[in-house]
C-alpha cells in the first residue's frame, strides 16, 4: 500500500459505496480499497436550471446520493457507517447536461448530439464521514469534481445505431461507455480517463490526502515567508503518522524520518459543526477541543512559486553534465559527485536531494543514481536526450525569461536586454556565434527527435513521393519520414550555416535513402520540387504578414493535390486550456514576432493560400500535427 497510504487510512472504517455502478466499484476495487454496495434511493431529479454550471449539479446529486445512504443506514439498521461515498457522473455539451438515455431514441438524440465534438465529462464526488452522537447522525462532507473533455469523431447514422443496439449505452451517462465499445467513437481525451468511466480516482485520493495529512499549523504559517510545500500531491505521501495516532496504522505504510511528513493527528471536531458542511473537514490545531479554521495550502499555487526553482535545479544538474556521470558511474556519493564536477560538497549535496525530490534521481544508502527518466532524457547521449533543449532553456531562454515583464508591457521581444544585442533577425541572432549555433542546433534537434516519431505517424501520408522539410534543420524528422515511408524522396532546405553544420546529428545507422540537404533562404530562394511540404516549428517564428509570404510562396509551386504539413503546438480554439503551448506563446513573445496559434488560425491562414481539406491531430507529445492539401 506504500503505493497510496491515504486508501490504508480507510482500512479499519467501515466504507460504504452509494452507488450501483459497476465500474465505480471496480475502480476501487482494483486499488484495494474494502467497502460494502448499498445503492443510493435519491433521484436524479434535481433541476437543472439552478444550477450556475454544470458540474454544481453533479456534485449536489452526489451529495445528496451518499446522504440518503447515510441517513438509511443509520435510521434502518442503527449501523453508522464511518465514510459514505457517493458519485455522479454527467456530460456537458452546448450547455446541456446528459445523464443516462431512457431509451434508445434517446441514446440516439445524445450521441448525434456529441458525434464531431468535444464535450466534458463531470464526475461529482461526495465524501461524507459520519458519526453518531446520542442517536442523532453527525456529517461531515467533503466534495469535489473532475472535468475530462473528450472529443468525438464524426458518427455516421449506421455506426450511431449499431452501437445503440449493441445495448451499451443504457446505464451510462451521455450513452457511451469510453472503457468498452463506445471507446472507438473518441478522437481524443484530455484529462483523467477514469473520470469519465465513472470515478475521478487520482482526485479522491488527493483529496483523501487533504483529509488525513492535513498540513500541519506551523507549515501553513511558514509559507507566508518562504517555503517548499512538505506534501503536495498523494503520490509522494508515506504514512508519517505518530504512534500516538488513533488512526489505526495500516500494514506496509512506509515509515519515514523526515519531520516535515509527519503532520500533526488529524482530530475531526464534531460537537460544534453543524450536522452538514461542505469542503474539507478541519483539523483541530489546539488543545482545548475549540473549532478553529486552518487555511488550506494551496498546493497549485506554491507549485507555480517554485516551478523557477525546480527548472533552475533541473538546468544546473544538467550543465553540470550530473546525469552523465551517474549513468556511467553512479551510484556516488554527493562528496563524489562533487569531485567529478568540481563543486563544493555541500552545495552538490542539496542540490541531488532536490533532484530526488523532483522524481529525477534516486537515492539509497550507496548514493545517488539515475532514474530510467533521467538515462533516456537528461544524459548528453540518452536515446531520446533532451539535454541540448535543456542548455538552451538555461543559457538562452532563462535570460530572456527574466525579461517576460519588459515583453508583456512591450509587447515585444527582448533580446537586446537579455543579450544587449538588438536581433535584426531571429536566426542572425542564433548563428552569430559557432557556440550559440550549435547550442540552438542540439536544442531543436531533440524536440524534432522526440517528437518525429508521432509526427511522421499522424497521418498517412503514403501518397506523397517527395517532401521537402523547409527550415528541417539537421534531418531528425527527415530521417524519421524516410524509416516509415522508406520510397519517400526527402529533401530538407535549410540557411547554409545550418547545412554546414549537420553531421554531427546525423544517425549512426544508414537510412533506407539518403537525406537530401539542399542551402537556402526559404523567404528569397526558389524553392526545391516536392509533393508535401512540412513546416515544423517554422510557423510559430513569424508573424501572419510573414506566413502569407511564405504561404503564398509554396502555394505557387504546389500542384493540385500536393499538400503542406506543419507540426506546432496547437493552442485550443478558446485559448484556455493547453497550458505547454500556451507558455510556449510567451517564449515566442519573448525572442520573436511570432506566436503560437490555435487550429481554427492555422486553418484560416492556409485557406486563404488554396489549402482546404485541413486535418488537425493531437499527438499528446510536443509538436501537434495539420495537414492540407492544395485544391
Ligand atoms: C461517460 C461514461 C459513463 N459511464 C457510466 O455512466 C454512469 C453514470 O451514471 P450515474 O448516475 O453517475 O451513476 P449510476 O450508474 O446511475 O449509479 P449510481 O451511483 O447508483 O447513481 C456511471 O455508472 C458510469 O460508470 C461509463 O461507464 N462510461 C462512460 O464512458
Amino acid at each position: 500500500m506504500a503505493l497510496n497510504p491515504v486508501l490504508g487510512k480507510l482500512v479499519s472504517k467501515r466504507v460504504v459505496l452509494a452507488s450501483a455502478s459497476p465500474r465505480r466499484q471496480e475502480i476501487l476495487t482494483n486499488v484495494g480499497l474494502r467497502f460494502e454496495v448499498v445503492p443510493s434511493w435519491f433521484k436524479e431529479t434535481l433541476e437543472k436550471s439552478s444550477f450556475a454550471a454544470p458540474y454544481e449539479y453533479a456534485v449536489e446529486t452526489a451529495k445528496q446520493k451518499a446522504l440518503e445512504v447515510a441517513n438509511r443506514m443509520h435510521v434502518k439498521h442503527l449501523r453508522t457507517p464511518d465514510i459514505v461515498i457517493g458519485a455522479d457522473t454527467i456530460v456537458s455539451v452546448d450547455e446541456q447536461i446528459l445523464e443516462k438515455p431512457v431509451d434508445k431514441q434517446d441514446a440516439y438524440r445524445m450521441l448525434s448530439r456529441l458525434s464531431g465534438k468535444e464535450h466534458s465529462v463531470f464526475t461529482g464526488v461526495a465524501i461524507i464521514h459520519c458519526s453518531s452522537k446520542g442517536n442523532q447522525l453527525e456529517t461531515e462532507i467533503t466534495d469535489f469534481y473532475e472535468e475530462t473533455k473528450v472529443k468525438f469523431s464524426d458518427l455516421s447514422e449506421e455506426l450511431l445505431w449499431e452501437y445503440i443496439h449493441s445495448g451499451e449505452p443504457m446505464d451510462k451517462a451521455g450513452g457511451y461507455g469510453i472503457q468498452a465499445l463506445g471507446g472507438m467513437l473518441v478522437e481524443y481525451v484530455h484529462g483523467d480517463f477514469l473520470n469519465v468511466v465513472g470515478f475521478p480516482l487520482n482526485h479522491f485520493c488527493k483529496k483523501l490526502a487533504e483529509l488525513y495529512y492535513p498540513p500541519p499549523k506551523h507549515t501553513v504559517q511558514h509559507i507566508k515567508h518562504d517555503s517548499i510545500p512538505s506534501v503536495d500531491t498523494f503520490e509522494n505521501l508515506s504514512d508519517g503518522e505518530s504512534e500516538s495516532s488513533n488512526f489505526t496504522e495500516h500494514k506496509g505504510a512506509k515509515k519515514l524520518n523526515s519531520s516535515s511528513m509527519c503532520p500533526s493527528r488529524p482530530v475531526y471536531n464534531c460537537e460544534n459543526s453543524s450536522s452538514v458542511r461542505t469542503d474539507s473537514m478541519v483539523p483541530l490545531g489546539n488543545q482545548n477541543g475549540a473549532s478553529e479554521s486552518a487555511a488550506k495550502l494551496p498546493s497549485k499555487i506554491v507549485d507555480l512559486m517554485d516551478g523557477f526553482k525546480a527548472s533552475k535545479a533541473l538546468f544546473v544538474a544538467s550543465k553540470l553534465k550530473v546525469f552523465d556521470y551517474l549513468k556511467t558511474k553512479g551510484p556516488l556519493k554527493a562528496v563524489d559527485v562533487a569531485n567529478e564536477v568540481g563543486t563544493s560538497v555541500c552545495g552538490t549535496e542539496r542540490l541531488l536531494d532536490a533532484c530526488v525530490a523532483l522524481g529525477l534521481l534516486e537515492k539509497t544508502s550507496q548514493g545517488y543514481s539515475n532514474t530510467d527518466s533521467a538515462n533516456t532524457y537528461l544524459t548528453s547521449d540518452g536515446e531520446y536526450s533532451l539535454h541540448g533543449y535543456i542548455i538552451h532553456s538555461n543559457d538562452h531562454l532563462w535570460p530572456l525569461f527574466t525579461n517576460l515583464e519588459s515583453a508583456v508591457r512591450e509587447g515585444s521581444r527582448q533580446n537586446h536586454r537579455a543579450f544587449g544585442r538588438k536581433a535584426e533577425d531571429l536566426f542572425k541572432d542564433y548563428y552569430h556565434s559557432q557556440e550559440v549555433k550549435q547550442r540552438f542546433m542540439a536544442a531543436m534537434h531533440s524536440i524534432a527527435h522526440l517528437t518525429a516519431r508521432d509526427v511522421a505517424t499522424a497521418f498517412d501520408l503514403s501518397q506523397f513521393k517527395s517532401t521537402c522539410d523547409l527550415g528541417g534543420c539537421t534531418g531528425a524528422l527527415a530521417h524519421e519520414l524516410i524509416q516509415i515511408y522508406p520510397n519517400m524522396k526527402v529533401t530538407v532546405f535549410d540557411l547554409p550555416e545550418v547545412i554546414a553544420n549537420i553531421s554531427y546529428f546525423q544517425p549512426s545507422e544508414q537510412c533506407a535513402a539518403p537525406v537530401t540537404f539542399l542551402s537556402g533562404d526559404f523567404f528569397k530562394d526558389n524553392l526545391p520540387e516536392a509533393d508535401l511540404y512540412i513546416l515544423s516549428r517554422i510557423l510559430h517564428d513569424w508573424p501572419d504578414e510573414r506566413i502569407h509570404v511564405l504561404l503564398s510562396k509554396i502555394s505557387a509551386v504546389c500542384k493540385p493535390g500536393c499538400g503542406i504539413l506543419l507540426a506546432e503546438m496547437v493552442l485550443d480554439d478558446e485559448k484556455k486550456s493547453r497550458s505547454t503551448a500556451l507558455l510556449q506563446s510567451l517564449n515566442m513573445l519573448v525572442q520573436t514576432e511570432g506566436k503560437e496559434r490555435s487550429g481554427s488560425e492555422y486553418r484560416g491562414l492556409l485557406e486563404q493560400h488554396g489549402f482546404a481539406n485541413v486535418k488537425i491531430k493531437l499527438t499528446g507529445n510536443l509538436l501537434d500535427v495539420v495537414l492540407c492539401i492544395k485544391t
